[in-house]
């Protein structure tokens, strides 16, 4: 399958003292779901907007389908839906409004999916857009990205503001895209919704790729933090001494550590001691991004 977005040395730089971003390279298959994930300020507005030839880079190009987005920018816009970053209409327009109109305007004359979408999201449609929650503007703003089923959806921050709910609902909606062929393209900081749906995460600190990866090897290196508390004071010692374990606190019948390696050691440390709670624990993305600005001698 080919390449749906590539880019080569991408950069685009903000006047003199703006980062933008630097040297973005990024290949996206047809019918994957990539994760673009970055603290904020990292770069992934920037690295969208360019890659849609919404702005002219610095340097380096971006092709979707193999189409130049900046030449050939009708082309690309038809077949991409885009949700912006920033998607705050404030208007008299209702949600339906505004879908007629964008479905006008791309000759799409079946609103059904417009409409399972609505449903599905609770979005609502007949209130004006300037009176709508931030959440409530979103969900409009992802139903008219998605609602003609484009072949490739490019999608900033799709949940923020959205309620859990709705996230999930979301995150079924980009399961079922995936299913149909079409890639889809998101950025987020939230580990446990990209874990869930991406087969790639591309990971971009103060404008730089640092790295691509499939998402299980991204998850799965990354550490536990782990609380044994048992029905007395143990010894951490032998906890201490097992491989992958660090930073180990004791506190009476309660030890800590974080783990960095798989929990069969442990797990059979513990049992022979009675255990009366276990906390096994994820680190937040901040952290997992802390790991990869250590590997970079913590530039
Ligand atoms: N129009 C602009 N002019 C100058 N600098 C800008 C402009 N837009 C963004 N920047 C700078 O470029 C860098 C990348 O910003 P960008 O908005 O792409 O990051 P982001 O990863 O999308 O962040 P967030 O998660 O906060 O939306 C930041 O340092 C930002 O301050």
């Amino acid at each position: 399958m080919g390449a749906v977005i590539s880019t080569e040395g991408l950069t685009k730089v903000y006047g003199r003292k703006g980062r933008g971003i630097k040297d973005v390279d990024l290949e996206v298959d047809e019918g994957e779901v990539f994760g673009f994930l970055g603290p904020n300020g990292a770069g992934k507005t920037t690295t969208i907007r360019t890659l849609l030839g919404f702005m002219r880079p610095t340097a380096g190009r971006a092709e979707i389908f193999g189409l130049d987005t900046r030449k050939r920018s009708v082309e690309v816009r038809a077949r991409v839906g885009n949700l912006p970053g920033e998607f705050a209409l404030e208007d008299r327009t209702t949600g339906d409004g505004l879908l007629r109109f964008f479905a006008r305007l791309r000759g799409v004359g079946d609103l059904g999916y417009a409409h399972e979408l609505a449903e599905r999201f609770g979005a609502d449609l007949h209130r004006p857009m300037r009176r709508l929650s931030r959440g409530n503007k979103q969900k409009i703003g992802l139903i008219q990205a998605m609602f003609h089923r484009p072949p490739l959806l490019i999608l900033d921050e799709p949940t923020g503001g959205l309620d859990p709910l709705v996230q999930e609902e979301f995150l079924d909606v980009v399961e079922e895209t995936k299913a149909e062929g079409r890639t889809v393209f998101f950025s987020s900081h939230v580990l446990s919704e990209v874990e869930r749906v991406c087969d790639r995460v591309g990971i971009i600190r103060e404008g730089e790729l640092v790295t691509v990866e499939p998402t299980h090897e991204i998850v799965d290196k990354a550490f536990r933090h782990v609380t044994l508390t048992f029905d007395e004071p143990v010894d951490g010692g032998p906890f201490a001494a097992l491989p992958g374990v660090e930073d180990l606190r004791a506190a009476g019948p309660r030890l800590s550590f974080t783990l960095h390696s798989e929990p069969d050691g442990m797990i059979k440390q513990a049992s022979k001691h009675r255990l009366v709670g276990l906390e096994y624990e994820r680190p937040s993305l901040e952290e997992i991004f802390l790991t990869y600005y250590g590997q970079e001698g913590g530039k």
